[in-house]
This record gives C-alpha cells, structure tokens and sequence, in this order.
C-alpha cells in the first residue's frame, strides 16, 4: 500500500521540487503519491479569501477555519493523520519521520498569515490522529517550507525509496551524535591530504577513527546530544 501524502496550501508552487531527485523517482516508482491542493480552491467567497483578523487583537491575521475544513474534509479518511506544522509544534525528529513513513496518509495543512484557526485542529482531533510539529527554535513565514523537510525527511525511510539501504542501516546504528566527516577522491586537493587512516584498508581503525571523529564534532557542535547530557 504506497504512502499517500496530500498538501493543502496556499502557495502549491512551494511544492513543485517535490517533482524532482528521490521524491519525483519515489513518485514515480508508485511507492508514494503526492497531491498538492490549493486551499483557495475551497474557498466560497468571490474574493477567495482564506484570513481575517485575530479574536482578542493582536498582530497580522489569522486563517479562517471553513476552507480548511472544506478542503481535509475533500481528502480524509479514518486512515489519515493530519499533520499541522506550527511554532508550537513537537519538535519533528527522525524518530516522527520513521513514523510517519510508516503511515498510510498523511494530510499536511500549511498555514500561512499568523497561524490557523486552532479550531480546525479542535475539530479533527476527536475523528483521527492529529500532530501539531515543528520543525525547528525559529519562525518561518507559514508551513510550506516546514511541510517540504518533513516529506522529505519521511519520504526518505519509506522501504524501496532510497537507492541504497544500507544507508540506513548506517545511520540507525549511527552513536548518538553528529555523523563523522566524509571524503571522496582526489587524494589531495588544494594542497589538503584525505585523513591517511581512510585510505589504509584497516578497516577497525577507519571505525575507530571515525567514532573519535563523531565525538569530536559532537562534542563542538552539538553537545547536547552527547551521552547523559
Ligand atoms: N513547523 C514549523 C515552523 C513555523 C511555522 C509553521 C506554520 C506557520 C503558519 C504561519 N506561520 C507564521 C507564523 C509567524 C509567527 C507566529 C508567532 N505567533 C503568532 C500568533 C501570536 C503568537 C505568536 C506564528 C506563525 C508559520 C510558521 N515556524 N517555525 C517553525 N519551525
């Protein structure tokens, strides 16, 4: 059963890359369908509008409810989980995209303007699996960009997708930690060597030198994921 992904958007052009590389052979090869739906589409006023201002002020506007509704309620089935990308969200990870490579359908709804009428997701909680992510400790302009990472990030661990598995053999046995620094030819370029270990054949000591490596960057980069940290 391919994983079926349905984006509903304002800016549908956001999406057209997902033609392209892994995710258009993913397409292709029928592992993954993917549809983009313009949010205005389910609009009913002539204006086609889609925002209005906020209850209680504040800044900017927010997404009216009814086209959204209109528009999951034209793609939902009791097999769908609706995901809406927000600053408030879970924090997205790898272990929510190797869930979400395992769903039958998944619905995005990208929010633009000041977020989405909390409502829409009030009102679908109670009827499927519902997840408010985000994808990061920054602010973006709406949910497309957030929406791309996540299919991507999914769409990759779906079996079949990537050309070459082991991969992710690698990088599930991978040391909590950033991932080691890599190399590929020439041997010397401008004047800077390939680590001597890469090119001996000991294959213990490229291992060992490579988990030295993990740790290193880790330890400089993101030392929050060190072990007990
Ligand atoms: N995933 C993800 C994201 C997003 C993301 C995702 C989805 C939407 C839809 C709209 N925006 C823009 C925006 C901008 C400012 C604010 C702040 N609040 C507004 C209301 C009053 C309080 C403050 C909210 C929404 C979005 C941003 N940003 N960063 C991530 N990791």
């Amino acid at each position: 059963m391919p994983l079926r992904i349905d984006v509903i958007t304002i800016f549908p052009d956001y999406f057209a890359p997902l033609q392209l590389s892994l995710m258009g052979k993913a397409q292709q090869s029928g592992l993954v369908t993917i549809a983009i739906h313009d949010l205005r589409e389910f609009t009913s006023d002539r204006h086609r509008s889609v925002d209005d201002t906020p209850y209680g002020g504040g800044a900017g506007m927010v997404m009216t409810p009814e086209p959204w509704g209109q528009a999951i309620d034209a793609v939902v089935t009791d097999q769908s989980t609706l995901i809406v990308p927000t600053p408030a969200g879970k924090l997205f990870s790898q272990p929510v995209a190797a869930e979400l490579a395992h769903s039958t359908h998944l619905i995005f709804a990208c929010g633009r303007y000041e977020g989405i009428d909390q409502r829409v997701v009030e009102y679908y909680r109670p009827r499927i699996d519902v997840r408010e992510l985000s994808i990061g400790d920054y602010v973006l302009a709406g949910g497309d960009v957030a929406t791309l990472a996540m299919i991507e990030a999914s769409v990759r661990l779906v079996p079949g997708v990537l050309g070459n598995p082991e991969s992710l053999v690698e990088e599930s046995h991978q040391l909590p930690g950033v991932e080691y620094p890599s190399y590929t030819k020439p041997p010397t370029w401008r004047g800077l060597d390939v680590p001597e270990v890469l090119l001996s054949g000991h294959h213990d000591q490229i291992a060992r030198w490579r988990a030295e490596q993990s740790t290193i960057r880790t330890t400089h980069n993101r030392p929050d994921l060190l072990p007990g940290s």
